[in-house]
């Protein structure tokens, strides 16, 4: 019945104030505020209806797109919305278009690399919408190998194919453009450069310069909202000055000029973007968890007592799959926190030319981005099959959500490529130890290698692995091993390039290994500062444990490889987990309904706030045009004709 909250009992059975997890979640008491009056304004808005989306084709979901994104900038403008709330707004719009490319890359792109000169020009256009950007770094043939591409920008002291970049296909106006720079017959290598390639009169594409969309992606609506584009230059030419040049300069005589900072500050952006996909990793997580949380408190199946079957969250079986995930959502969350502080400090430093955390934001972006995005890919995808047959219908809001999300783990560096950026990073921190080098940051506990190589597990009992300094260790121990290992093996390899090709895939478990303690750790950390909360701080801690000893279990064969816990620690973790699952287990609901979204962002019939599921699943069917008519199209020409013919057989 419509108005009746079918999860009232679960929510009566909390142990914690939601609406003080709804602030920790949100990150602070003004976050909450903001997010709660954007996604409300958007859900309250049918200009930003996305139910039809997926009866759309691709035409028309791409004319839906631009006509949501104008609406969008049409209310920031009207209600004066600052910077922030713009950001909300568009992340509750939830359509992959092209401002994420304007907003995510290309201004990001321009104020990280122009001059204060280049940036006083193009700041205000881009911040004014009057030229609309996207980000051209990938080419047909390369995208991971940025270093080779081919696209060449000579300097003409008299007076240049890419693939993928989103926004290009149809709406920009202009990209950053990344190009060979060659001057005077030497190449410097890859720099950004800001091209217009269209008109600003009638939007026309600019001779030299041929644009199109790279066609349909994968699933139905999806990242089909996005115009990914292809763009091949011939011979174009641009002004010097459309070089950034805060790093580096052409003279007016085409001199090159490169100011002593690391040349990969051109890389800058993708380190602030994989920052915003952790993050958004969180995000995307907690939102298919949601659905299937309060999916799995409706759905009854079997195991009936006194005639009421049991409630599928009941199952021992669907905690262990979905406890985790909702574990790692928060996980991610303060992870992803952790990683906004550490750009800052990284940006602050870089402007007073201390480029010393570099290396270290560059591996823990890169790192994070990667165990995020493939966590969340497939955890969204286990959340579609904890909600059996009805999390394949798009009602339940988890297809999309998935075809979506899984991109994520390619693009802003290729996964793999980006933990074997790690392994390099671990490799040489390894073997700069031997110089007496001491690691700091993420790296610090390498410090103590002496004794996490000689270090045994402290647990006999199962509570024993609710200790967080236990965990830690146990973390570390396993991480550190794991790179000493490899750094031995690699040691024995008289070409070290390829003593590293061959170990690589050893090399990204190490990778790996590293950055899920760094998860731990900062969950952990976030525990010993102020939750403030009725019981908030008390589910946290059940749910650091269960990120943890998930973890452990998942990676046994790591832990007990290394020596790092004998077989009977791991089934004593075990033991421990399940006792988390059956802790957790009254509280679920409530944990989801912290992230505080509304029936409108989550899309889902499975995942509505009053759990009502049934009847507008039912409603929900009857809306597809499929059943605008009993009899369906082809019935005249293919069904009657059959069933006739065979009628005909049958008396023959
Ligand atoms: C709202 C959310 C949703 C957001 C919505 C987003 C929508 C979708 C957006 C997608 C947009 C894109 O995909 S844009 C395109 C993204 N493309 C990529 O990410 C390309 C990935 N490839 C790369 O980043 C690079 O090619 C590498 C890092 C793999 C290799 O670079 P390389 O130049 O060959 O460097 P390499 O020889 O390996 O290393 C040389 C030295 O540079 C260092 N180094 C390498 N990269 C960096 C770096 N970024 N910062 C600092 N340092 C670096 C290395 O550690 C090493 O240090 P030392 O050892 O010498 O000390
Ligand atoms: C939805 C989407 C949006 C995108 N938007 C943009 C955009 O706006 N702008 C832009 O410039 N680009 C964009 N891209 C492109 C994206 O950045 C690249 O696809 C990404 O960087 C991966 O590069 P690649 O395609 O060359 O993959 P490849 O590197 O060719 O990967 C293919 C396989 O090779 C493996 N591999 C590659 N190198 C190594 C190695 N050294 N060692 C071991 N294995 C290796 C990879 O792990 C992978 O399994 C987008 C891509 C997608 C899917």
């Amino acid at each position: 019945m419509e108005g009746v909250d079918h999860l009232a009992h679960e929510r009566n059975r909390s142990q914690f104030d939601v609406n003080d997890m709804k602030i920790v979640w949100a990150g602070s008491r003004e976050a909450f505020e903001v997010s709660d009056r954007m996604s409300r304004l958007v859900a309250n808005d049918p200009a930003f209806r996305k139910d039809n989306r997926v009866h759309l084709t691709r035409k028309e979901l791409f004319k839906n797109t631009l006509r949501k994104a104008a609406y969008a900038w049409k209310k920031i403008i009207e209600l004066k919305l600052s910077e922030e709330e713009a950001g909300r707004l568009r992340f509750f719009v939830d359509e992959p278009a092209y401002t994420d490319l304007h907003w995510g890359m290309f201004v990001p792109f321009l104020k990280g690399q122009g001059t204060e000169e280049q940036l006083q020009k193009w700041l205000p256009l881009a911040y004014k919408m009057q030229i609309i950007g996207c980000y051209a770094q990938t080419e047909l043939g390369h995208g991971s190998n940025v270093q080779w591409l081919e696209t060449t920008a000579t300097f003409d002291p008299k007076t240049d194919e890419f693939w993928w970049p989103g926004g290009l296909g149809k709406v920009s106006t202009h990209a950053v453009v990344f190009a060979r720079l060659i001057t005077n017959g030497r190449d410097y290598g890859v720099h950004g450069f800001i091209v217009q390639i269209r008109s600003l009169d009638d939007h026309s594409v600019l001779p030299g310069i041929t644009i199109g969309d790279i066609g349909v992606k994968f699933g139905n609506g999806a990242y089909n909202t996005m115009d990914n584009g292809v763009m091949h230059f011939d011979h174009i030419r641009i002004p010097r000055n459309q070089l950034l040049m805060r790093f580096s300069q052409v003279t007016r005589e085409g001199k090159y000029v490169q100011s002593d900072v690391p040349r990969q500050l051109v890389y800058g952006t993708m380190v602030y973007v994989r920052k915003t996909i952790v993050i958004d990793a969180s995000n995307a997580l907690s939102r298919a968890v949601c659905i299937a949380t309060r999916y799995s408190a409706v759905r009854r199946q079997f195991g009936s007592q006194d005639g009421v079957e049991t409630q599928v969250i009941n199952y021992k079986t669907q905690q262990s799959r979905l406890f985790p995930l909702l574990a790692s959502a928060y996980a991610f969350r303060f992870v992803g926190e952790w990683l906004q502080w550490l750009y800052t400090d990284v940006t602050q430093r870089l402007a007073a030319n201390d480029f010393s955390t570099l290396p270290e934001a560059h591996a823990c972006t890169a790192g994070l981005k990667s165990i995020t995005t493939a966590a969340t890919a497939d955890g969204i995808e286990e959340c579609r099959k904890l909600c059996g047959g009805h999390g394949y219908l798009c009602s339940s809001g988890l297809p999309e959500l998935f075809a979506v999300y899984v991109p994520a783990c390619t693009y802003e560096g290729d996964n793999v490529v980006l933990l074997l950026q790690v392994a390099r990073f671990l490799v040489k921190t390894v073997s700069q130890l031997v110089s007496g080098k001491k690691p700091v940051g993420t790296t610090a506990y390498m410090g103590r290698l002496q004794h996490l190589m000689e270090s045994t597990c402290k647990v006999q009992k199962a509570e024993d692995w609710l200790n967080p300094s236990i965990v830690l260790e146990a973390f570390e121990v396993r991480s550190a091993r794991m790179s000493v290992e490899c750094a031995k093996r690699l040691s024995q390899f008289t070409n070290q390039e390829e003593g590293f090709h061959e170990l690589s895939p050893s090399l990204v478990e190490a990778a790996v290994a590293h950055c899920q303690l760094i998860i731990v750790a900062k969950f952990i950390e976030k525990l010993q500062g102020d939750i403030p909360g009725n019981g908030v701080k008390d589910q946290l801690q059940k749910l650091c444990s269960i990120y943890a000893l998930f973890t452990l279990h998942k990676h046994l064969g790591d832990f007990l490889s290394t020596s790092t816990i004998t077989p009977k620690q791991a089934s004593l973790a075990d033991d421990q987990l399940r006792s988390l699952y059956a802790q957790v287990r009254p509280n679920a609901v409530a944990l989801v309904d912290a992230f505080n979204y509304t029936d409108h962002y989550l899309g889902s019939i499975l995942g509505r706030y009053d759990g009502n599921v049934y009847p507008n699943l039912y409603d929900e069917a009857w809306k597809d045009p499929m059943n605008d008519t009993a009899v369906p199209d082809g019935y005249h020409e293919y069904i009657k004709p059959l069933l006739k013919q065979q009628l005909r057989n049958s008396r023959l």
